[in-house]
């Protein structure tokens, strides 16, 4: 992977207050441990800054985020991937949990990790193109974590959820659209921030408080049972990386990554 050129993240603040967080890890703004704690640090600069709304982008042309770096889960030093899993924690119920209003720009591929940060937010604008939205863990192999699968339920019905989440579906932008994976397909990326801030203008009349809460009560339950089972969640994903079957998979997912890449 080429040298980080530049920080990882971009938080700017438009003239209607808006926060733009936008990913820039090069090439396909995979999750690794640095990238999350840059994103958990701008999230919480907007929670702190009191700013009515953030959109979440990325700097990519074609990818919105390629979810987990794989390489923090291939061969782990073990210490490292815990500190990583408890920073992924963090980042979802920062996002997920937010008081303030959240929309995705989704400009381009959004898998598994990339998927989960989008349905995060309240609302989704993705770009039309040969671009697709999933989670597709069982596809390598893995089972998505239980916060993982409890956020796309509370996106899409869960017969769909289901469905999807064991056929590892990835869906195209029109695919989506017709679940309600997303709310709102865009011409390109200046289009999809121009839906975001017309999705976060219909708040403008309605009382911040009432908002709020009423946002964190709907979405207490998958919060609260992340919180009780942080630590079991850990040894869960710890446990996995040390199956050596599991290491089998990524090996070979990594290898027709970089075949696919190479040509
Ligand atoms: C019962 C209890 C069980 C408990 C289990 C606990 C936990 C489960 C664990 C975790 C859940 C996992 C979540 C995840 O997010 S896993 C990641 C899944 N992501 C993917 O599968 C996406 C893979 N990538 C792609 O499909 C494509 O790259 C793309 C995003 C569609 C973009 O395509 P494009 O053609 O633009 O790029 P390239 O494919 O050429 O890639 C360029 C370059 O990037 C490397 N790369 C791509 N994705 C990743 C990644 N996710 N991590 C690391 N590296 C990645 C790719 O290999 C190329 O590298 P190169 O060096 O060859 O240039």
């Amino acid at each position: 992977m080429a040298a980080q050129a530049g920080p990882l993240v971009d938080l700017s603040i438009d003239n209607d207050g808006i926060a733009i967080l936008t990913m820039n890890r090069p090439p396909v703004n995979s999750l690794n441990l640095e990238l999350l704690e840059e994103i958990g640090k701008s999230l919480d600069e907007v929670a702190k800054n009191k700013t009515k709304s953030m959109i979440l982008t990325s700097s990519s042309p074609s990818v919105f985020s390629a979810g987990l770096d794989i390489m923090e889960m291939y061969k782990p030093d073990l210490k490292r991937a815990e500190i990583f899993w408890t920073t992924l924690q963090d980042v979802w119920i920062k996002l997920f949990g937010s008081s303030y209003i959240t929309a995705a720009a989704i400009n381009g591929h959004a898998p598994a990790g990339g998927c989960l940060l989008s349905m995060s937010c309240e609302y989704r604008v993705m770009v039309e193109g040969k671009y697709t939205i999933g989670l597709n863990e069982t596809a390598l192999g893995i089972v998505a974590p239980t916060w993982f699968m409890d956020t796309m339920c509370h996106t899409i019905p869960i017969r769909q959820a289901e469905y999807a989440l064991t056929t590892a579906r990835m869906f195209t932008v029109d695919e989506a659209l017709q679940v309600g994976l997303i709310d709102e397909s865009a011409s390109d990326k200046a289009d999809a921030i121009d839906k975001c801030k017309k999705f976060i203008r219909k708040f403008d009349k309605i009382p911040s408080l009432a908002r709020a809460v009423t946002k964190q009560k709907i979405r207490e339950g998958p919060l609260v049972r992340l919180q009780k089972n942080r630590q079991q969640d850990t040894a869960e994903f710890l446990g996995f990386l040390k199956n050596p079957k599991i290491q089998q998979s990524l090996e070979m997912y990594i290898q027709s990554l970089k075949q696919k890449a190479a040509k």
